[in-house]
Formats: structure tokens, sequence, C-alpha cells
């Protein structure tokens, strides 16, 4: 039986304008450089990772216009995007999030960076707060 619930906090994305001048800024605030730039073409991102012991910062910059990160500068500004939850079993929980009340933002798991596969909650379910959860692609 596959372990049920989040694991832990695998990272926060943080919506930015430009990876170069944030991976400069946030190498700086860390005092360590990031270790993955990543562009993830299916989410209109680019992504630039910093380990900080269990938990990641995921750096995301819009890689074209209809990038939800451009829609969401475009809305609020850089800043806090999502927090991103560790699970073993990304399909059985997937289920157990539908079956609690959860609105799923995609049916079927899809490719995200850092080699896992996500899904992400509506906001609108999570207290305002968009969730992804991610499990590493093990195939
Ligand atoms: C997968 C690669 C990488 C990884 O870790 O591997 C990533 O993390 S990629 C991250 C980028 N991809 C996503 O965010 C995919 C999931 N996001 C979405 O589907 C949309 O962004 C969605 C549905 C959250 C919002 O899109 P929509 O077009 O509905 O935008 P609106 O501005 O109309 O928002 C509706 C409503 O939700 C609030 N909202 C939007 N974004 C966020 C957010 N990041 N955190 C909290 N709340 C958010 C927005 O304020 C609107 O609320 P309202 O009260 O109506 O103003
Ligand atoms: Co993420």
């Amino acid at each position: 039986m596959p372990n049920q619930g989040f694991l832990k906090v695998e990272h926060i994305g943080i919506a930015v304008k430009s990876i170069k001048a944030s991976n400069e800024l946030f190498s700086k605030l860390f005092g360590k450089e990031a270790y993955k730039e990543e562009k993830v073409e299916s989410e209109g991102v680019v992504t630039s990772f910093f380990q900080l012991g269990e938990t990641k910062i995921e750096l995301l910059e819009a890689s074209r216009e209809d990038s939800p990160i451009a829609k969401f500068i475009e809305k609020r500004g850089e800043g806090i995007h999502h927090i991103a939850y560790e699970v073993e079993d990304i399909i059985s929980e997937m289920q157990r999030l539908k079956n609690e009340g959860f609105i799923l933002l995609n049916e079927v798991p899809k490719q995200g960076a850092d080699n896992k596969l996500v899904c992400f909650l509506h906001p609108k379910t999570t207290n305002g707060v968009l969730v992804e959860i991610c499990q590493e692609n093990r195939v």
C-alpha cells in the first residue's frame, strides 16, 4: 500500500520576470548557486532550482505570452506562485483529493520539471494557494 498523503514541501514556486536577474538575487540571498535551469515548453515556463536542505526554490519565468506565469505577473506582479508537495503515488493521491472535493486542474499527471509528474489543484479549493502535487517520474 503506497504512502497516502503529502510527504513534504518539495518546492516553492516563485514567479519572476527574469530568471537571469533573479538567479543573481537568490544566489546572493542563499549564498549558493542554482543547480539547474530547465525549460518546460508544455507549461510555457523556464525554471531555475535552488536546493535548500529537503526543499527547493523554483524560480519561474514565462517562456511565452500565454504562459500562466505571464498572466500571474501581469495581474499580481512577481512573488510566490505555488507550493509543491511530494507524494509517493500521484494517481492515488489525485483520486483521494478528488474524492475530498478538491478541483484538479489536470485529470492526468503531466510532465513537470526536475523529472517529476505533476498535478495542480485550483486555488479556489485550497484557500487561495495554488497547490502542485509531484511524484518522482520513475519511468
Ligand atoms: C510543471 C512545471 C513546473 C514544475 O514545478 O514542474 C511548474 O510548477 S509550472 C507552474 C506554472 N503552471 C501552472 O501554474 C499550471 C496551473 N495553473 C493554472 O492552471 C492557472 O494558472 C490557474 C487556473 C491557477 C489560474 O488561471 P486563470 O486563467 O484562471 O487565471 P485567473 O487570473 O483568471 O485566476 C483565476 C483565479 O485564481 C486566482 N489565481 C490565479 N493564479 C493563482 C496563484 N498562482 N495562486 C493563487 N491564486 C491564483 C486568481 O487570483 C483568480 O482569483 P480571483 O479571486 O477571481 O481574482
Ligand atoms: Co512547480
